[in-house]
């Protein structure tokens, strides 16, 4: 029987520095590996995520959330580019992050539809040549149409909504809940990618594939 080699597509960056993704997100990942980049996975631990206070703006918390992820990480490969995120949902004051179980789920998605909010993703990287990391955080503002109370419990029990931010997925079964979107939809699933990438060559951690000779 042939074995089928496994064919790596090369995506339109490359890495030029070691480059960690201080997440375990899948999502986050997906987006690195679409354009082309090798990274290393080391998830920061769960405890290092803050918690909200009240002098802060949610885009502040944002950033702070993201950067001790960066920080856990960082400490321990002070050689590479650290990339730590964190995605939040904000609806007037409120901030919201991954539910604590179905409740929660519930009340985040019941106050989410027939109603607009933001996602907002905070990020921080670190690299070498500077002890101060680069911050930043980018905003999509999200539009939900109503939707009866059982149609909300029947998409809690998929269990998609558990792990992500404001209980639902732009991406996944919860695709349905979203009436438009203004901004950048990769920011809702959990990468500012396009800001980041304009960042990552900032500080020459990637570059494009093909480089032009003039
Ligand atoms: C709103 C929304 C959020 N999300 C996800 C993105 C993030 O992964 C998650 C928010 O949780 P985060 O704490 O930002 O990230 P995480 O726990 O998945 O990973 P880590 O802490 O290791 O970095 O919600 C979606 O996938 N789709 C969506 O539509």
């Amino acid at each position: 029987m042939d074995i089928e080699p496994i064919v790596v597509e090369a995506g339109p960056f490359q890495s030029i520095q070691r480059i960690i993704l201080a997440s375990g997100s899948p999502r986050r990942c997906e987006m690195l590996e679409s354009i082309g980049l090798d990274f290393e996975i080391i998830p920061a631990p769960d405890e290092c995520e803050p918690e909200p206070e009240d002098h802060e703006t949610p885009e502040e918390f944002a950033v702070r959330a993201a950067l001790a992820k960066a920080d856990a990480v960082h400490k321990a490969n002070k050689d590479a580019i650290v990339i730590g995120c964190d995605t939040i949902v904000t609806l007037d004051d409120e901030i919201m992050g991954k539910p604590s179980g179905t409740t929660d789920a519930m009340m985040m998605l019941s106050k989410l539809v027939d109603n607009t909010h933001h996602v907002i993703s905070g990020c921080a990287v670190y690299h070498p040549s500077s002890p101060r990391p680069e911050c930043f955080s980018v905003s999509t503002e999200v539009t939900m149409g109503p939707q009866p109370l059982e149609v909300l419990f029947s998409y809690i029990e998929t269990g998609e909504p558990m792990d992500k931010a404001g209980s639902y997925a732009i991406q996944g079964k919860g695709g349905f809940l979203i009436e438009s979107i203004s901004g950048s939809y990769n920011n809702v699933v959990g990468l500012p990618l396009a800001r980041l990438v304009q960042c990552l060559q900032t500080i020459r951690a990637i570059r494009p594939r093909a480089m032009m000779t003039r």
